[in-house]
């Protein structure tokens, strides 16, 4: 899984609605193997950032680069390795969760046959074999996202964009998700989320990106981020994210 290339490299990223820019000069590097989690208030520009990432929004400047192939010049490169779990995804409620993984598996060109020991590996691991012969919209909230989770795996993405992957489950099923996400940038993944929820990027990233009015305004570990805030040692990350959104002249990083 492991690249010389970044997995991921947004070089001045921008985009623009009805004259107001929700992303704005957007560079960051996110290397093989580490979460990176973006914070921002609401309409800050993360679900924008990732929705360009995933090539699902065309930029207005700048690229986007998935382990050195441009999403905008070689998409179906890029877009192989990458995969993108939206904070809505859809799920077919008359699939069981096997058919469900065998239909997304066979949208990248998978034959069911290569994709069921995948589908089967994905469902123990969540937690989800036991519930096999279950429709998914008999689902709960945490097991529908659990297998959209599957889901966005199944093609054995390097690169993994979550968009607030954590909300509304109970702490079992987010300690199954965080668990599962640590686990895949262990084996040399990365990771990209967004999340509302300071104890999820404290606990779980590796690094952290705060934006505010869609520009990097600070990027680090908590460590540097305490020390950017001027919470030397001290202080969570609730409190050094609010000082750094909250701060009208922090200075952008990128
Ligand atoms: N399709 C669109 N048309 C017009 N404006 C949009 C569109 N998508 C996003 N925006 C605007 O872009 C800005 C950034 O929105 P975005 O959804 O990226 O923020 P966010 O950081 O994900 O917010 P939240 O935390 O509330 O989900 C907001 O001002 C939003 O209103």
């Amino acid at each position: 899984m492991t690249s010389p290339s970044p997995a991921l490299e947004l070089q001045h990223l921008r985009k623009t609605f009805s004259g107001r820019p929700a992303v704005d000069r957007l560079s960051l590097t996110v290397p093989p193997g580490e979460l990176y989690a973006l914070l921002g208030t609401n309409g800050a520009g993360k679900t924008t950032t990732l929705r360009m990432i995933a090539g699902l929004l065309a930029p207005d400047g700048g690229d986007v680069r998935i382990y050195g192939h441009s999403v905008l010049k070689e998409p179906l490169e890029a877009k192989r390795r990458l995969a993108y779990l939206p904070d809505d995804p859809m799920l077919y409620g008359k699939l069981r969760p096997a058919e469900y993984l065998e239909f997304v598996a066979g949208l990248w060109g998978i034959p069911a046959a290569q994709a069921a020991p995948e589908a089967e590996r994905l469902l123990r691991w969540l937690d989800l074999w036991s519930h096999g012969s279950e429709l998914t919209e008999g689902f709960s909230r945490g097991m529908k996202q659990k297998l959209a989770l599957a889901g966005a795996l199944i093609h054995q993405p390097s690169l993994l964009l979550l968009d607030e992957p954590l909300t509304g489950l109970d702490a079992a099923a987010a300690r199954q998700v965080k668990d599962a996400l640590r686990d895949f940038v262990e084996r040399g993944g990365a990771v990209v989320l967004t999340t509302h929820i300071m104890e999820v990027a404290e606990r779980l990233s590796d690094r952290i990106g705060v934006i505010r009015g869609g520009e990097l305004i600070a990027e680090g570990t908590l460590e540097q981020l305490r020390a950017r805030a001027g919470h030397a040692g001290a202080g969570s990350l609730e409190d050094v994210f609010l000082e750094l959104v909250q701060t009208p002249d922090a200075d952008v990083v990128a």
